[in-house]
């Protein structure tokens, strides 16, 4: 006989302090304030490179009464051609001091320049004291991954959020693991009528992710699966830039044709780096960068996404072992990290159109996808 799904209905705690923490912190970068990181031993000011104005600059330096630094991931500088050594976060400084303009050219290479870069007055170094945090909290807001940071040595002004280091290093990981269902509700879909969508929202209160549950699926047996990572331009507008569109309709179609299984629909749209650095990236493409080279570009990793929320998502519905729709072996090793048995890889391949032939042939050759 098929067991119900277990569902697990309600928040058991509030949402931990640390999440909170990173959250206000997120809000305030967004808007382009500052924030007061703090490190063992350590307390500076940041502001989001992506949102810095002149005016910020000049603030920062009066609060912390030191000229600003600029933290950048390795990718982005082994790509400004300051270090062979692409692992980690480093600092620049320059004697002379950034403006607003230096610092979008170096953290954007998609920014309009009117001046050419003078990178020989940069000093660089890897960087070990609140540079990562700082970096780390940066893409947790979806930005640019750098930061504009100065050490305080005085009382920090009255207003800042503060945030510990340790906090935003774990803030995916608590995430993930407070994530709780918040409700459900039967859909039709087309193909697929016995289907309903289960919400998991994190106690935060961050963004949900959702399970699409298609039939009953029996959790003593493996259950068909498919990871699908949120993608605005191919499952919302049938973007012809990536498969993503053809991968969401036609494992909704194999699930309900092998009578049950779960889709989740996972908030992790641009494997991981958002929409719109999403958008950056697709102009880069245009550029003649390849959709990993872009990535590195913008100084992300090629691949940003985490699968614990969707293996807490499947532990949450009772399910221990998938046999899961995929060409990506990353997912599979991934989820058996986080404890979810894949008994099979199932392949998800869709004809290519003229438009992502590039791209589906550089997952194949460059991102390790089994086609
Ligand atoms: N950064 C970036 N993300 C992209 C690009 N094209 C598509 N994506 C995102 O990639 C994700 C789609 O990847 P998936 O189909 O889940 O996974 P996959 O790694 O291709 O593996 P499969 O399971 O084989 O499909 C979505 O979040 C898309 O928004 C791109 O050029 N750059
Ligand atoms: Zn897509």
């Amino acid at each position: 006989m098929t067991r119900q799904l277990d569902l697990d209905p309600r928040p058991e705690s509030p949402a931990p302090k640390p999440l909170v923490a990173v959250d206000r912190a997120i809000a305030e970068l967004r808007r382009g304030a500052a924030v007061l990181v703090r490190a063992p031993g350590l307390r500076v000011l940041m502001l989001a490179a992506e949102a810095v104005g002149d005016e910020s600059l000049a603030r920062l330096q009066a609060d912390a009464g030191v000229p600003p630094v600029l933290a950048v991931t390795g990718r982005r500088a082994g790509v400004l051609g300051l270090t062979e050594t692409e692992d980690g976060v480093f600092r620049l400084s320059s004697q002379s001091g950034f403006d607003a303009a230096t610092i979008a050219a170096l953290t954007d290479p998609c920014a309009e320049s009117n001046s050419p870069l003078d990178l020989s007055r940069l000093d660089v170094v890897k960087a070990s004291g609140a540079e990562p945090a700082c970096v780390a909290l940066a893409k947790l807001s979806r930005l640019l991954p750098a930061a504009v940071l100065a050490e305080l040595g005085g009382h920090a002004p009255f207003d800042v959020v503060q945030v510990e280091a340790d906090d935003i290093a774990a803030y995916q990981t608590t995430a993930a693991r407070s994530l709780v269902q918040v409700s459900q509700a039967r859909v039709p879909l087309e193909g697929a009528e016995n289907a309903r969508i289960v919400a998991f929202r994190p106690s935060d209160g961050g963004i949900e992710h959702l399970a699409i549950v298609i039939g009953e699926p029996d959790p003593d047996q493996p259950v068909l699966a498919r990871l699908h990572s949120e993608c605005f331009t191919g499952d919302l507008l049938g973007s012809l830039r990536c498969d993503c569109g053809d991968q969401l309709r036609g494992a909704i179609a194999e699930i309900a044709q092998a009578g049950s299984g779960v889709l989740l629909y996972l908030a992790q749209e641009g494997r991981g780096i958002g929409l719109v650095n999403k958008l950056r990236a697709y102009q880069l493409q245009d550029a003649g960068f390849d959709t990993l080279d872009a990535n590195l570009q913008l100084g992300f990793d090629d691949d940003e996404r985490i699968y614990l929320p969707a293996a807490q998502m499947l532990r949450l519905l009772g399910i221990g072992r998938v046999r899961l729709l995929t060409n990506n072996p990353g997912k599979v090793e991934s989820l058996a990290r986080h404890g979810v048995e894949v008994t099979e890889r199932v392949p998800h391949v869709f004809p290519s159109n003229d438009h992502n032939q590039g791209y589906l042939r550089t997952k194949a050759t460059r991102g390790g996808h089994l086609f």
